[in-house]
């Protein structure tokens, strides 16, 4: 059995976690942190839960504690990571992290756009981007693992087949996003409140949200070369969900687009490119380690549109974090992460 530790069991993405962990074969959950929560039992703050975890209780965050897991996930706000990482490696601990901790190669450009300096700049070389349908041999062999955030997965895994094969104008893209409400966290915000998100769409961040440099990130090494991306987030009032709408210009018209994402994908267990014609929902999605992708052209332009959906909170996050597990300890990818989506 694969020993976890939970940082941020409290949290959405956290909790997302243990939810899908109850269903892993392979892997035992020893430790789960919340320092607002430290000695509550696991079932008792969150009654789906109950019948799994009877005798785990919250912790304080401890590295000792934690080093003696095989990984521990970080289900935490931006900075936490950076902390307790390094000390966590040198026990030989591996690290998942879902915050963006160590998704931007350059130090710098973090700094800028997290709004304080990034706290272990050493440990980035080492640092792997967990998109397994671009890293899957880097993430076998690693150590620390810097899981993608939601609209970046989406995004990347849209226009990642177009870009591969330069066939779209890669100065050219949008990346019109919408998300779900828990996107933002389980910390009590105005923006979160029902009364202000419920009935009501609103754009945030057009001046530049920080998925931006690691979205850019990404598609710059798919696409070989330089990237213009112009990407619009939304909050809209669903629970779970990212909905990506992407733009892309194409030089040649005649590229059968059913087929480049067809064959792209055709290998990997967690994306699905939906028959032409179709409109993936985010319903058709919820719960499940999913991204599915229709792919359309517009009569008589150059364009395409791609519309990719996820739950943020699964493919968006912990399920993608369960599922660089999988394949970094040598496990079935798919383990515990093979229920449906719920539907409504
Ligand atoms: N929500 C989403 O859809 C997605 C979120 N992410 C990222 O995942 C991470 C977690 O997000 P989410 O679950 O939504 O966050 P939440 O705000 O819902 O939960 C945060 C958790 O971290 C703990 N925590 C907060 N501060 C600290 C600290 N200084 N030290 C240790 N623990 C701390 C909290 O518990 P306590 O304060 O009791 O210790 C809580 O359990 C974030 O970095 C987020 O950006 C990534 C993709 C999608
Ligand atoms: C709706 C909403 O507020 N969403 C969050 C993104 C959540 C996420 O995936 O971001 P990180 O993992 O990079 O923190 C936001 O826009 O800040």
């Amino acid at each position: 059995m694969v020993k976890v530790g939970i940082v941020g069991g409290t949290g959405y993405t956290g909790v997302e976690l243990l939810r899908l962990l109850a269903q892993h074969p392979e892997a035992e959950v020893t430790v789960i942190t919340s320092r607002s929560e430290d000695g509550v039992k696991v079932c008792d703050m969150f009654p789906n839960l109950r019948g799994h975890y009877d005798h785990l209780a919250f912790s304080v965050p401890d590295a000792a504690t934690l080093g003696a897991c095989d990984v521990v996930f970080f289900a935490t706000p931006h900075g936490v990571a950076h902390a307790l990482a390094g000390e966590l490696l040198a026990a030989g601990t591996r690290v998942i992290d879902l915050s963006a901790d160590f998704r931007l190669e350059n130090a710098d450009e973090w700094a800028k756009w997290y709004g304080q300096p990034h706290g272990a700049p050493e440990l980035l070389s080492e640092a792997v981007y967990g998109l397994p349908e671009v890293n899957r041999e880097r993430i076998k062999g690693a150590r620390l693992i810097a899981v993608p955030g939601c609209y970046p997965t989406a995004t990347q895994l849209g226009f990642l087949p177009l870009l591969e094969k330069g066939l779209a104008d890669a100065t050219r893209l949008i990346a019109d996003c919408k998300s779900g409400v828990s996107g933002a966290g389980r910390a009590a915000k105005i923006g979160s409140l029902f009364t202000e998100a419920g009935e009501n769409m609103m754009a945030y961040a057009v001046k530049g949200h920080r998925h931006l440099p690691e979205v850019s990130q990404g598609l710059r090494r798919a696409a070989k070369g330089p990237v213009g991306l112009t990407f619009v987030p939304h909050l809209t009032p669903m629970i779970r969900g990212i909905h990506a709408t992407l733009y892309a210009t194409v030089a040649d018209t005649g590229i059968d687009v059913q087929r480049l994402y067809e064959d792209r994908y055709a290998n990997e267990p967690f994306v699905d490119v939906m028959p032409a014609g179709s409109h993936p929902e985010t319903r058709s999605v919820r719960g499940a380690n999913i991204c599915r992708i229709a792919v359309h052209r517009p009569e008589g332009g150059d364009l395409v549109v791609v519309l990719s959906v996820i739950d943020n909170l699964v493919k968006g996050a912990s399920g993608q974090a369960l599922q660089n597990m999988n394949i970094l300890f040598g496990l079935d990818e798919r383990l515990g992460l093979s229920s449906p989506a719920l539907l409504p």
